[in-house]
């Protein structure tokens, strides 16, 4: 049912900077199921911040778990509810709550919200650039309905939102090295499509109806204990497996792709890093993150200090090589370092000696010597 929220006055609140609606909400032709009526989102209280109680939708994909230890470190175990659509394997059902939720289902959302007085929401449900480009009605139903569930719901419930961006929300006509945070955003995928929409459609309700709205636009993410989930950027995971294994790897990109990218402890600790700062702190509500910036190449020459025997080999996915040709080379992450103190820690030689310790090279290195 539509909660019809009548205007007590027009104008920017000095608090919040939000916009208080002029007309009910369901003559805005928006669908925000509940807008409670003395919304004051900055307001959260010490405790909420402090000990917010967190649900975390699309959990089990490449991110989703790693957060959650993050912040079940943090917050307590049982203050983070993991969730997803499949079912979870038993090291992740077994490590904290785990609990089922369709985004695509509003019922479902509300009453975990409610019955688990959430207060922190982390949105991670997606369909990657690729898998995205092989279903664009899938894609669309879970990065666009879906993300307009989630808003609603946090809107409704006054929850502090995180929703992921990407490098794939740019484009072609965008400067591509570097990219800034605000410059052309015409993305050629359904995925960054949606993306576009999510960081617009947040910002929206955050200046609308105040809604506690914060984004970061990832780079590729590369983790070592998790697989990625269908993405452009997957190569950039699968070389450490297969160089580990086997000694050599076949590449979907060609070898000068430049692509911006990140490892995974970064990724989650710049996350919780933006969902912890102070409101007052961010001059805007979308930021683009950076770690790193690598080629196929030059990753492989890094690998090979560590594995003297890897080869690489090339055989390109047209739909992939167009998709990383249309995405950013480098990311100006100036305004995250500026605002909240945003650094990285893993560059790129980092990050292969880590990848690699992971998948137990150092056996094979010792075996080659
Ligand atoms: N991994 C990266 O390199 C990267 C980079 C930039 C942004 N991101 C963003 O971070 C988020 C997490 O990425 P990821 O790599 O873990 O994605 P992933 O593809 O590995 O996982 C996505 C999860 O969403 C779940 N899902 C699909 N439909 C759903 C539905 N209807 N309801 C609930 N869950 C559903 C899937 O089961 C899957 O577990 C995504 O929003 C993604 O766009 C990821
Ligand atoms: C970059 C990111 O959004 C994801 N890894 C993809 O390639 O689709």
């Amino acid at each position: 049912m539509l909660f019809i929220r009548m205007l007590r006055r027009v104008g920017q609140s000095p608090a919040c900077g939000c916009w208080t609606p002029a007309l009910p909400v369901r003559f805005l032709g928006i669908s925000p199921r509940q807008i409670p009526a003395d919304a004051n989102f900055h307001s959260a209280s010490f405790s909420d911040t402090d000990h917010p109680r967190v649900l975390i939708t699309g959990g089990l994909g490449q991110l989703g778990v790693g957060l959650a230890n993050l912040l079940r470190k943090r917050f307590g175990k049982d203050s983070v509810i993991l969730s997803d659509i499949r079912k979870p394997p038993d090291h992740v059902f077994h490590s904290g709550p785990f609990i089922y939720s369709d985004i695509l289902d509003y019922k479902n959302l509300r009453e975990i919200v409610v019955n688990n007085r959430i207060t922190w929401l982390f949105h991670y449900s997606a369909l990657l650039s690729a898998v995205g480009e092989a279903n664009v009605p899938l894609a669309r139903a879970v990065n666009i309905t879906g993300l307009h569930n989630i808003l609603d719901v946090a809107a409704e419930h006054n929850l502090r939102l995180f929703v992921p961006s990407t490098i794939g929300a740019f484009g072609p006509t965008s400067p591509r090295n570097p990219t800034p945070d605000l410059c052309i955003q015409r993305p050629r995928t359904i995925y960054g499509v949606s993306k576009v929409h999510a960081e617009l459609m947040g910002e929206y309700y955050h200046y609308r109806y105040g809604l506690d709205f914060r984004c970061l636009r990832y780079p590729g993410i590369i983790s070592a204990d998790s697989q990625p989930g269908g993405g452009t950027t997957d190569y950039a995971v699968q070389i450490f497996h297969d160089a580990a294994k086997h000694g050599k790897f076949e590449c979907n990109l060609e070898a000068h792709t430049r692509l911006p990218m990140m490892y995974i402890d970064d990724c989650l600790r710049a996350t919780l890093e933006v969902m912890e700062a102070p409101a007052e702190s961010l001059s805007m509500r979308t930021y683009n993150v950076s770690a790193m910036s690598f080629t196929p190449e030059e990753l492989a020459q890094e690998v090979l200090k560590h594995v003297p025997e890897f080869q690489i080999t090339y055989n390109v996915d047209a739909v992939r090589q167009a998709i990383a040709d249309s995405w950013p080379m480098k990311f100006d992450d100036s305004n995250a370092r500026k605002d909240w103190g945003w650094k990285h820690d893993f560059d790129l030689p980092e990050l292969v000696t880590t990848m690699l310790n992971f998948h137990g090279s150092e056996t094979r290195v010792a075996q080659a010597n």
